[in-house]
């Protein structure tokens, strides 16, 4: 009887400047660079262990077994490791997400890293950060910018063998930051961010648009980074983020992430920037607001939004690591 286990913890990553589009579905290679901080607060947990005793792969996620829809998409993954490895064996996976449960944040980056990092893992396949970034981005694309701790940076490529995330030389700038997330609930039914960005390249007249100004927007935010420049950094992260948005509106047809309570977050953030408390937004496929702040205004930040908010919508996070695997 063969039996080979592996482990792996990965962190969600969210991005500065978006990832919104792909050039191609299947291998998941993405329109543009995206660059993303990966933060502390939510993580993934997974074990994979294949042998030969199992029958059929088993997917469990937060100790529930997973229906065929989400089993099988976990086995075409797993097909890729097992080609790779020259393994026929099946697998039973279990993951379990660290995501505070009013958060209803989706975790597919620390996820999908995470199976990728444990799955090849215990198939002894150790693979370095750029192999096991560009294994995550088959799972899901953000994922692979969550192999590194910190800033990363995605570059697109054009080819399986080009497109991985890299990591960015920061001196610790990611130190100096907050994120706070406002976690509203009033959630209409999302568009998943693979539905929206397709129906989006496919449809939107503002696509072209977006994508002309990625680069530069790409520029400013590594400049920022380097002059530990928390102003040029929100800046451009804020505007990233409103550009994608903006494109979904011109979609065929048309959608949108924000709900009230969206905008009601996204304006405060603007009226407390106008008072003097440097703090900017960002937003992803779904209704919920975070926002970057400087680690030393956090606690005056949060004060503020408390006034507006419950505290149990407001989640903090700081910089958090690189992918961890072991396969004891
Ligand atoms: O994270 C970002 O750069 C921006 C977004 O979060 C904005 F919503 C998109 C993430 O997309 P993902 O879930 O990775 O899609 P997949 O490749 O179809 O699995």
């Amino acid at each position: 009887m063969h039996m080979y286990k592996g482990h792996a913890r990965a962190y969600t990553n969210i991005a500065l400047i978006k990832y919104w589009g792909k050039a191609d579905q299947q291998l998941i290679l993405p329109m543009n660079n995206s660059l993303s901080l990966t933060l502390d607060a939510f993580y993934t947990e997974t074990s994979v262990t294949f042998s030969s005793e199992f029958s059929e792969d088993q997917f469990y996620l937060d100790h529930q077994l997973q229906d065929k829809k989400a089993t099988d998409k976990i086995s075409r993954f797993l097909d890729l490791i097992r080609e790779k490895a020259q393994s026929q064996l099946f697998a039973k996976v279990d993951s379990q997400n660290f995501v505070p449960t009013a958060a209803g944040l989706a975790s597919s980056a620390s996820g999908l890293a995470a199976l990728a990092g444990a799955a090849s893992a215990a198939l002894g396949l150790s693979l370095e950060e750029k192999e096991l970034s560009r294994l995550a981005r088959r799972g899901s694309g953000s994922a692979c910018r969550s192999v590194y701790g910190g800033f990363a940076e995605w570059q697109k490529g054009d080819s399986d063998e080009t497109s991985y995330a890299v990591p960015i030389v920061s001196n610790s700038f990611e130190d100096e930051l907050s994120m706070i997330f406002v976690v509203v609930n009033d959630q209409q039914k999302d568009v998943s961010s693979r539905d929206g960005m397709q129906r989006t390249v496919e449809t939107s007249a503002f696509y072209d648009g977006w994508l002309a100004t990625v680069p530069q927007d790409l520029a400013k935010a590594h400049t920022a980074i380097t002059d530990k420049d928390f102003q040029a950094l929100g800046e451009v992260t804020e505007a990233s983020a409103l550009k994608m948005h903006g494109t979904t509106l011109a979609a065929a047809p048309p959608f949108t992430y924000w709900s009230a309570e969206s905008m009601r977050a996204m304006n405060l953030v603007r009226q407390l920037r106008n008072q003097g408390l440097s703090c900017y937004f960002t937003m992803d496929a779904g209704p919920n607001v975070k926002i970057l702040v400087q680690r030393k205004d956090e606690a005056a930040l949060l004060g503020k939004l408390q006034e507006h908010f419950s505290a149990d919508q407001l989640i903090t996070a700081h910089a958090g690591p690189g992918i961890k695997i072991t396969t004891k």
